[in-house]
């Protein structure tokens, strides 16, 4: 959220009927759908044929190394970036119907900030008078989950604070669908795990999704239910978690097999606990296989696998 995002009077515009995205949901329909998305700033193409879905009920990560195109994709879900191609949102054109899109939709941009005079009853006030779905007795219960005190003025706040602070805000609106921008930059770990532990308890309900991009892949892993991965602007992974094991075959192997495993073009080759490991999309041909034991693939060697530039490979 950024506070005048979520706020649809904010604006200045009339609130809509609410319902838009209860009726899409109802309809077994997918909170998001992109077909062909493409972004341009000028002459540079941000985002390029992005398609992907995100239906009810799951926690997506949105992952790319930097300049991959995550912020680009989250502005032109919430209406900010002008695009071409097909992108419907809780079941709004997020550009031209952004005031209805909002009311069920909560933001918190990578550059969110919170007025440092407030103090953080009076955000809660002033939520209230902005957003219609917004719960101020919900907010004051998640923040009693943090030691932000009611009284407490923004500007007191440690970094981590204030995020958690964002977050209880975001969470006390009756919306469906999250979308967070690197929401944890410069948070030390407690504070990391923290905001993730209240996003799932007090947010995630089996019917809201939400779409969480950031770098810090390893730490993600556990709480999401699928991966969207973009590498300069094009979707290069997109896929439930549950399925990578079945999709992605991580061989183990001998060092003095190296040289056949590599004929077979594994996606990477790295060590995990000091032994060579190929990854590959798919199962190798069997007489590779054979060669060594499967191991899980992590996220991490998936994401390196993926997004590698190749102006780092020549320099690795
Ligand atoms: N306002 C802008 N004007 C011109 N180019 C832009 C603008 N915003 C982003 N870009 C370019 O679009 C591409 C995608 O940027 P974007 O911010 O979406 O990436 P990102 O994946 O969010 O990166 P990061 O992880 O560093 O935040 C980059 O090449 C960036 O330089």
């Amino acid at each position: 959220m950024s506070l005048d995002l979520n706020g649809p009077a904010a604006g200045g515009l009339p609130a809509a009927a609410p319902g838009t995205a209860d009726v899409a949901a109802s309809r077994g329909e997918p909170l998001v759908r992109a077909r062909g998305l493409r972004l341009r700033y000028g002459a540079k193409t941000a985002l390029d044929d992005v398609g992907f879905e995100i239906p009810k009920g799951r926690v997506v990560g949105l992952l790319g190394h930097n300049g991959a195109g995550k912020t680009s994709l989250m502005k032109a879900m919430v209406g900010l970036a002008a695009h071409e191609g097909e992108l419907t949102v809780l079941g709004c054109a997020p550009r031209r119907e952004r005031v209805r899109l909002l009311e069920s939709l909560c933001y918190i941009p990578d550059v969110a900030v919170l007025p440092r005079w407030a103090r953080v009853e009076q955000l809660i006030t002033l939520m209230a008078g902005l957003h219609p779905r917004f719960s101020a007795e919900r907010a004051r219960s998640l923040l009693r989950r943090t030691s932000v005190g009611l009284r407490d003025k923004v500007g007191t706040l440690s970094k981590g604070m204030v995020v958690q602070v964002h977050l209880a805000l975001v969470a006390a609106v009756d919306a469906r669908l999250m979308v967070l921008d690197e929401p944890t930059l410069g948070l030390d770990v407690l504070s990391r795990k923290a905001f993730y532990e209240m996003l799932i308890d007090e947010w995630c309900d089996g019917e809201r999704s939400v779409l969480i991009s950031t770098h810090q892949v390893e730490e993600v892993e556990a709480l999401l239910s699928d991966v969207l991965m973009l590498s300069e602007g094009r979707v290069v992974l997109d896929i439930p978690l549950a399925d990578i094991d079945e999709r992605f075959v991580a061989l183990g192997h001998d060092p003095q097999a190296a040289d056949a495993v590599a004929a077979a073009h594994p996606l990477l080759r790295y060590r995990q606990q000091g032994g060579p490991v190929a990854l590959f999309d798919g199962a190798p041909p069997p007489e590779v296989e054979r060669l060594g034991q499967r191991v899980r693939p992590s996220l991490v060697d998936l994401f390196v696998a993926l997004t590698r530039r190749p102006e780092l490979d020549r320099r690795g």
